[in-house]
């Protein structure tokens, strides 16, 4: 078993970096921690080492083999998530994010997988409604604009398609209002403050933070719960995640409604500004790499040529046939993967990993960095884009299980597919339809990116062209 222990080792102590009283090593990784994980498990203590943030020790996981141990051999010990008042407060132990480890988690966990499933056609409607929508408000744009905003609003219009079937405007502020209650206390440096360090919750600045985000989570559930019931009232027949619900909890308690409120509230957050993130490294990395763009953009010619409409091609009967332009993505998720070190999981039983002893109760970081960019994997040239590392000899693309920016296991990420077929649709109906540059000003971007909760690019102006 790949970086087991035998019986008869003996386990050892875990080694780590020595961390001041009170902040632990928190200081030294405030930007860009997964680089510094990354270099301590190269040069100092292995794939596999303590640190401390604030009083709690966290094991930090690097490296294929070490993920591969905790998270799918030893998946019990290594999938629970961390306890704290901050996140009671924030989701009151419902919805999937930051649900302990339970019989609830793993219910509701089926219950997404699976509506996700049997709802996959809406979805997929969604994705090409809001991926044309997108399109047509790009070739609106005059000069040099920064897209993000429209990218996100599409990004945030999917969920908001999958959940009720139905989408927002632009010019409807209510959904942007949504985006951002979400967002409101995650975004605080305070949130992850008392994530770590638990007692400061007791200061009174903390305290009201605390109280904040209880009266938020209730207004979001009063706003979700709202949408479901305008959804059920209308007399449509497309199924979507509120309709998936009423069928299997045909009379729900105010509990499983909140569950269920809690669990979109789950989706808007990951599901809006992560996936907006990730394609917009994928443009960002194009507008660096003009001969892959242009390799790209004549597979996509190639392939979708006549297809009545190029995108929902893409995503269904033709996907198959974008090798290039799937390892295209591939290579920008695994040079910047937007959740670098993933989410805390917690130990939730004495358990081992390579060798060494790890005691129930610690805090896990997944350190998705350290696989990415693992010299020995991605030898000779971890740090070049090269789209090329993703297919075989044939041209074909080839998946070397080796880029997991959704993490793996049974905590790993329920939208994966919706993620993957978005950033898809939307690379194709920008490379497509449009010639895109950058404008001159941005041409030297810093591509190290913004370092916060999710790692999304710098600010960039782009100029579309359509093509013939
Ligand atoms: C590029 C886009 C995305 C990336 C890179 C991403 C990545 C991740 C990662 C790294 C995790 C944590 C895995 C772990 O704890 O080991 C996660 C969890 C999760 N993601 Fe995503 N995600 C993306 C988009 C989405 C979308 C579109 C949705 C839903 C609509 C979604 C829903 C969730 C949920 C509910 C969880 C919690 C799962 C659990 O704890 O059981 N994500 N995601």
């Amino acid at each position: 078993m790949a970086g087991s222990q035998s019986n008869n080792e003996e386990l050892r102590d875990l080694p780590g970096p020595w961390g001041f009283p009170i902040v632990g090593s928190a200081l030294s990784l405030i930007k860009y921690k997964e680089k510094s994980l990354s270099q301590w498990a190269e040069e100092d203590y292995g794939d596999v080492y303590k640190v401390r943030f604030g009083p709690t020790d966290t094991l930090v996981i690097n490296g294929f083999e070490a993920f591969q141990e905790a998270f799918i051999e030893k998946a019990t010990a290594y999938s629970g998530r961390l306890e704290a008042k901050v996140l009671k407060a924030a989701r009151d132990n419902k919805g999937l994010f930051f649900k302990q480890y339970d019989d609830l988690w793993t219910k509701w966990r089926k219950f997404a997988r699976e509506s996700f499933t049997d709802i996959w056609h809406t979805i997929e409607d969604g994705i090409v409604t809001e991926t044309e929508h997108l399109q047509e408000s790009l070739s609106k744009l005059e000069g040099e604009s920064d897209i993000k905003e429209l990218v996100l609003s599409s990004m945030a219009n999917v969920v908001m398609q999958t959940c009720f079937s139905r989408r927002y405007e632009a010019t409807d502020s209510a959904l942007n209002d949504l985006v951002t209650l979400v967002y409101a206390d995650i975004r605080d440096p305070k949130f992850t403050v008392l994530f770590l360090v638990p007692w400061l919750g007791r200061l009174p600045s903390m305290s009201r933070f605390i109280s904040n985000a209880d009266s938020n989570r209730q207004k979001i559930i009063k706003k979700l719960l709202a949408l479901a019931d305008e959804r059920t009232a209308e007399n449509r027949d497309t199924p979507d995640f509120v309709t998936s619900f009423y069928k299997v909890f045909e009379n729900p308690t105010r509990e499983e409604k909140e569950f269920l409120a809690v669990l979109m509230e789950d989706f808007v957050f990951a599901g809006s500004t992560t996936t907006a993130s990730a394609f917009l490294w994928v443009v960002l990395f194009m507008m660096k790499n003009p001969e892959t763009k242009k390799r790209m953009q004549q597979e996509l010619d190639n392939v979708l040529k006549g297809c009545p409409s190029p995108v929902r091609g893409a995503i269904t009967h033709k996907k198959d046939e974008l090798h290039y332009t799937r390892a295209v993505i591939e290579e920008s998720f695994r040079l910047r993967p937007i959740a670098p070190t993933s989410l805390f999981h917690y130990v939730q039983e004495d358990t081992s990993l390579m060798g060494y002893k790890v005691p129930k109760g610690m805090a896990v970081m997944p350190n998705i960095w350290s696989v990415h960019y693992d010299k020995k994997f991605w030898a000779p040239d971890p740090e070049t884009f090269r789209a090329e590392r993703h297919l075989d000899q044939s041209g074909a693309f080839k998946k070397s299980g080796h880029v997991i920016p959704f993490g793996i296991g049974w905590r790993s990420c329920v939208g994966q597919r919706i993620a993957e077929t978005e950033i898809l649709a939307d690379v194709v109906a920008m490379f497509y339809k449009f010639d895109v540059t950058i404008a001159a000003s941005d041409a030297n971007v810093d591509m190290a990116g913004d370092s916060a909760a999710i790692l999304s690019p710098y600010p960039f102006k782009l100029k579309f062209t359509p093509r013939n």
